[in-house]
């Protein structure tokens, strides 16, 4: 099957467990509960995005005829001294809508550990080593394991409650991004205080001025 990717980068993992680890990002194009579009924003499932995946045209974005061809547009953006600890991001968009086994085997051949970020609505394929679900209010949460669950925070419909038993190693708490992000932050910090399962979460790559 074919890929259509919104861009490949290099660049730190800025959020999460992961947080400051090299990592190539490789954004897929389109989402399940966004159109991408400002005049869908407010009618859309998913309201408070920080990305543009719509469309092909970002740095290496295009449309990827095979998994081969992906992986080595991938690879080659691995420009460490060691090659050792190589690592991909497939974010979105939502990444699930595309990435399957054809495109796990190959990144995994040339020497990847694999990490996702996705929204929890579409089942993880097998083989991705590193799953990281971010759950929406108003959807149905379909991935209810994996190894971390980070929450934007606040969400009218996701309490962090609603989440906590669920089969995850890391529950990660992150301000929700946008003209609120200090009293956000300040929420956030005093949850994490009161209910230490959550650990902070925050964008470091925002403030870095990194992508
Ligand atoms: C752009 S999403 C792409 C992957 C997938 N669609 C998802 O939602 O997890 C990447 C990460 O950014 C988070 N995110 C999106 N908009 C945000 C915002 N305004 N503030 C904080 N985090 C945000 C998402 O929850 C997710 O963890
Ligand atoms: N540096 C950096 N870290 C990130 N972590 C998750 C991101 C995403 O958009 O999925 C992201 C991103 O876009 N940039
Ligand atoms: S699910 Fe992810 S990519 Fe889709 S609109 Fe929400 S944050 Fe953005
Ligand atoms: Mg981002």
């Amino acid at each position: 099957m074919s890929y259509a990717v919104k861009e490949i980068f290099l660049t730190l993992q800025g959020e999460g467990a992961h947080a400051g680890r090299a990592s190539v990002f490789c954004r897929f194009a389109g989402c399940n509960l966004w159109s991408g579009r400002e005049a869908d924003r407010e009618a859309a499932t998913c309201k408070f995005c920080d990305t543009d995946f719509v469309g092909t045209d970002g740095t290496l974005g295009g449309r990827y005829a095979s998994a081969a061809e992906l992986a080595d547009t991938i690879a080659a953006q691995w420009t460490a001294a060691a090659d050792n600890n190589r690592y991909v991001v497939l974010t979105g968009g939502e990444p699930l809508l595309q990435v399957d086994a054809a495109l796990i085997d190959a990144l995994h051949a040339r020497g990847f550990e694999i990490g996702v970020e996705t929204n929890g609505t579409i089942a993880a394929p097998e083989g991705l080593d590193w799953i990281c679900v971010s759950p929406k209010g108003g959807s149905e949460l379909v991935q209810r394991r994996g190894h971390e669950l980070k929450l934007v925070y606040p969400q009218a419909l996701a309490a962090p409650e609603t989440f906590e038993d669920l089969a995850f190693e890391r529950f990660s708490l992150q301000p929700m991004d946008g003209p609120e992000v200090a009293q956000n932050t300040v929420r956030a910090i005093d949850y994490c205080l009161r209910h230490p399962q959550w650990r902070l979460s925050v964008q470091t790559h925002k403030s870095l001025g990194i992508r």
